[in-house]
């Protein structure tokens, strides 16, 4: 079927991301629809990328190359004889303050904050090396298909991918239409999966502010184990009445939820299609916008609080009670696809970690609309324990490093005391997943995050997964809300200044107090 002009602009569309104009794209993608014998679908899959390789492939074999590197993956710079300026370091770094307050050694501030909250505050320093073939500009093309030519008239600006790794001049005019000049000029930077292949889907990378760099870290879709963690997972460690043996298929579909719907109480929270029921999402929100009106358990020797002053620890601060999702696994007799396994099926979803305008550094998008109550991914990293995690920082005192961890604390109340092995966390600094990029956002966050226990009945040791809040638009920022208390000032480790935008920010009335 002929394409309609709204899919024709989103092809333009998705070129002009890429710096790709018009009048270059159009010949390709006029072959291509020929080529396809008019089957416009196989242009579109997979966010144009047949159009995106056939591009790059008719650059290569005109022979207008010129080839900077050996990194594999394919990277282009479509200027006629401009260089891509060449810029160091990341604009978003942020030194981790391994300060000492009065002499004590002091506990980075996600994992001290005492209220139960996942607080990934610092961005790890981004060693940033570019690794580019630059390729020349192609002659232009005359416009013959008219179809495309209005079509164009009509379409929006927004990023869009590319396959391989790739650099790229932006258009000779601005979003506004003034002119770039040549100093001005910046390089897009694409690279098509940053996960290896790991995830069932990939997920591409993409700057087109031009910053020259990539994210240094080591993909992984799982966590893994770093050194101490007690994590002891077997299946003689889940009792008959924690799984459901007799079942098979699919749970959801039986006349009477299992024994895995016990633990939410005898009800599934997933709807047949996947999603995250709207009572469970709706207690969840509760507690991220008023986590003070919600119950708290206290420890009676706190882990953070322990972190954070080992000889005279403070009073436990409080943990938000959450509820946990319980998923079914290998010992239940339902299959993979049973629809109370939803988490542990991974990422299913099309998402692409994108240089955010507002001084975020990198951020997470979704590539396609997401419905409410959506499984999104879950945060993955290294499961370490506290004073692992104190350590490594420690470690990396003066070198103006940034971390993503993440405190498993949702079960911490229920023991009064909890030994330095029991009480977890996840560190994606250096080896984590896509949910290392998600950035902060005030109050109303269009993901929450959620314990799910998968594996082990043991609730020191869970999944966080991160769900939808609400109907989430193709290429709107992907954020939850870390919990950050910005009013507290006493504390150890300085607070990002937040650009979420949000209306609720909390952070606004501090803006300029600091920094
Ligand atoms: C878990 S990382 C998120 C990914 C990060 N933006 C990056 O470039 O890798 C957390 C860091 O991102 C930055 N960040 C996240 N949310 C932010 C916000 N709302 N405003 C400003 N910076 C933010 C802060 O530097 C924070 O320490």
């Amino acid at each position: 079927m002929a394409p309609s002009k709204t899919q024709i602009a989103n092809a333009f569309k998705a070129s002009k991301a890429l710096g790709i104009s018009t009048e270059e794209i159009r010949p390709v993608l006029r072959d291509l629809y020929k080529s396809f014998h008019k089957n416009w679908e196989h242009i579109e899959a997979d966010n144009y990328r047949v159009l995106f390789d056939r591009y790059f492939e008719m650059q290569e074999n005109k022979g207008e190359v010129e080839k900077r590197d050996e990194r594999p993956g394919k990277a282009v710079h479509l200027a006629e004889g401009d260089q891509v300026s060449k810029r160091t370091g990341s604009s978003f770094e942020l030194p981790l303050k391994h300060s000492t307050h009065s002499g004590n050694v002091q506990f980075p501030r996600h994992v001290a904050s005492g209220n139960g909250r996942v607080h990934p505050e610092r961005a790890s320093a981004v060693s940033l090396t570019s690794h580019t073939n630059y390729f020349m500009k192609p002659k232009n093309e005359g416009s013959t298909n008219d179809a495309i030519v209005s079509a164009e008239q009509t379409s929006m600006r927004r990023p869009g991918p590319m396959n391989g790794a790739a650099r790229i001049q932006r258009p000779k005019t601005d979003s506004n239409g003034a002119s770039i000049s040549r100093e001005d000029k910046k390089s897009i930077i694409y690279k098509s999966d940053i996960t290896k292949s790991t995830e069932k889907v990939p997920i591409s990378l993409v700057d087109d502010v031009g910053i020259e760099s990539l994210p240094k870290f080591n993909y992984i879709p799982q966590n893994i184990i770093y050194q101490n963690a007690n994590l002891n997972i077997s299946l003689s460690r889940i009792a008959d009445e924690d799984c459901c043996p007799d079942c098979f298929g699919d749970c959801l579909s039986a006349a009477f939820p299992c024994a895995c719907a016990r633990e939410t109480g005898g009800e599934f929270v997933y709807t047949p299609e996947g999603l995250l029921k709207e009572d469970f999402l709706s207690n969840r929100m509760a507690l991220v916008r008023e986590p003070d009106k919600q119950p708290h358990v206290y420890c009676q020797d706190c882990p953070i609080e322990r972190s954070k002053n080992e000889d005279m620890p403070e009073k436990c601060k409080g943990h938000v009670v959450r509820r946990f999702i319980k998923e079914c696994w290998r010992k239940c007799g339902c299959d993979m696809q049973c629809g109370n396994r939803v988490v542990q099926r991974g990422i299913s979803c099309k998402l692409q970690v994108f240089w955010t305008p507002q001084g975020k550094g990198w951020g997470v998008r979704t590539l396609e609309v997401l419905e409410k109550g959506s499984f999104v991914c879950e945060y993955v990293g290294e499961i370490m324990t506290n004073t692992e995690l104190y350590e490594r920082n420690m470690e990396s005192t003066g070198s103006e490093r940034h971390t993503y961890p993440v405190t498993l604390d949702a079960d911490w109340g229920s023991e009064q005391i909890l030994r330095d092995e029991d009480a977890l966390c996840l560190d994606a600094t250096l080896h984590g997943n896509v949910a290392r990029f998600i950035n902060h956002r005030c109050f109303d966050a269009n993901l929450v995050d959620i314990p799910v226990q998968v594996e082990t009945p043991d609730r020191h040791y869970y999944h966080l997964a991160f769900f939808t809040t609400k109907k989430v638009n193709a290429f709107e920022e992907l954020n939850w809300d870390y919990g950050i208390d910005f009013d507290d000032e006493d504390h150890p480790i300085e607070a990002f200044q937040c650009s979420c935008g949000s209306p609720f920010c909390r952070n606004i009335n501090r803006k300029g107090k600091r920094r």
